[in-house]
């Protein structure tokens, strides 16, 4: 399977490219994609980026493909699938949890659904730690034509099947933590000595 990794967003809140942020030496990124390739389901590792990023993170020594669309996580979820079926990850995630990520394709495989995402019980979604198939693409093409760019109701809109994050190991859940803000490099420093 493949896995895709966002990086084509604005770090609005963060002010200045989180994804390119040092931690412990290496920037962000590289922290979210050695942990993905930890994961046994995964044997291919692309960067969905914005043009400007592309040859910097080409320069860490990873594929990149460039999201044209820049309309936000659908758009890059939509480019991603362009390579195939994928499972799709933010960029600014470095502490996923790889069993975590092969429990969710094993599932996907398996359910044979457009998307698998996980769930919280107040039925919250993570689509940026989820599995999508090329049978998702109709949906999402439509929807970007018709400019809803909300990516929580298309896969809400889909035949998905859902990972309920309550009923699996509580320890899995650090693999959602995000960094969007300046504090947030702070408890993840805590997190990663
Ligand atoms: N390829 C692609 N990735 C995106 C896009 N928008 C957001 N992302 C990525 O999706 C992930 C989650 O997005 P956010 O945490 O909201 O990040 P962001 O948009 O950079 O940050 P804010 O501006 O603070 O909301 C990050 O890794 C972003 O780089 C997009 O339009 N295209
Ligand atoms: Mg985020």
């Amino acid at each position: 399977m493949i896995a895709a990794v966002l990086a084509g967003g604005r770090s609005r809140r963060f002010g200045g490219d989180k994804l390119l942020v040092r931690i412990d030496g290496k920037p962000l990124i590289l922290h979210t994609i050695e942990r993905l390739e930890l994961a046994r389901e995964i044997d291919r590792i692309v960067v969905i980026s914005s043009r400007e990023n592309a040859d910097r993170i080409r320069a860490f020594g990873y594929d990149v493909l460039v999201d044209t669309l820049m309309i936000g996580p659908m758009g890059g979820i939509y480019t991603a699938l362009s390579l195939g079926d994928a499972l799709v990850v933010a960029g600014d995630m470095p502490l996923l949890i790889p069993e975590f990520v092969d429990f969710i394709i094993d599932m996907f495989l398996e359910a044979k659904k457009p998307a698998c995402v996980p769930r919280w019980a107040n039925g919250y979604l993570e689509p940026l730690h989820a599995a999508y198939s090329k049978d998702f693409l109709p949906l999402l093409r439509e929807k970007i034509e018709g400019g809803d760019y909300a990516i929580n109701r298309a896969v809400r809109e889909s035949d998905a099947c859902y990972v309920d994050i309550e009923k699996l190991p509580e320890e899995w859940r650090e693999s959602f933590f995000n960094v969007n803000t300046r504090g947030d490099v702070g408890k993840l420093k805590e997190r990663i000595v």
